[in-house]
């Protein structure tokens, strides 16, 4: 099983890295490690597995976080109106609003053992074409906060950290003539 072992944290080149594709149909082995990253999110938000392993309640994982050059990401969001899978190949986001919301506490990562200030600018609504388990292409709309954690993974597959995104001269600075407010107003 994935654990917190298993996580490269920030430094670690891979984090830097533009992954590379994985070639359709994915292999036996592609999917066994895209089920486990999907997996150790079920972990993390289950109490005692959490508290037992020590685990941070993770909604998303990317490959390069478990050192795997694969264009692949898992994201796992349960609330009280149920719950959301993705477990994903190459994805591309091909359309997304003008509008932008933001995290009104910032985000984190898996992969930063450290608290980075500042609001992360996100596309409030998105497209994405990727494949899916089978090897099928799939369309995903997404609006809110699972368009932030694909956002958030995409990015990832793309060597790009979230505090990349925040303004360096003030942190809690909104961009300018955008359409953009908090994701719960
Ligand atoms: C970094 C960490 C704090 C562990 C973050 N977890 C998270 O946001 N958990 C969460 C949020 C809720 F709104 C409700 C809930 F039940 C659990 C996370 O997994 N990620 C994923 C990550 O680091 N992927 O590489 C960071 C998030 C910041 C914005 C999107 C994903
Ligand atoms: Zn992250």
């Amino acid at each position: 099983m994935i654990t917190m072992d298993d996580i490269v944290r920030e430094g670690d080149p891979i984090l830097r890295k533009v992954v590379d594709e994985v070639q359709m149909p994915p292999t036996e082995e592609d999917k066994a490690e895209l089920r486990c990253m999907l997996q150790f999110l079920k972990n993390s938000q289950n109490p005692e597995i959490a508290a037992k392993y020590n685990l941070r309640a993770g909604v998303g994982l990317s490959a390069n976080q478990i050192g795997l050059n694969k264009r692949m990401f898992a994201v796992y969001i349960s609330d009280e109106d149920g719950e959301m899978e993705y477990t994903l190949f190459n994805p591309k986001i091909i359309s997304h609003s003008v509008s932008m919301i933001y995290l009104p506490q910032g985000e984190g990562c898996l992969s930063v053992d450290r608290k980075v200030e500042g609001f992360v600018p996100r596309h409030e609504r998105i497209k994405v074409k990727a494949y899916d388990m089978d090897g099928n292409e799939v369309l995903v709309k997404l609006k809110g906060f699972p368009a932030i954690v694909f956002q958030h993974e995409i990015d990832h597959l793309n060597g790009i950290m979230f505090y990349d995104h925040i303004n360096k001269e003030n942190p809690f600075a909104l961009p300018a003539n955008v359409d953009i407010r908090s994701l719960y107003e």
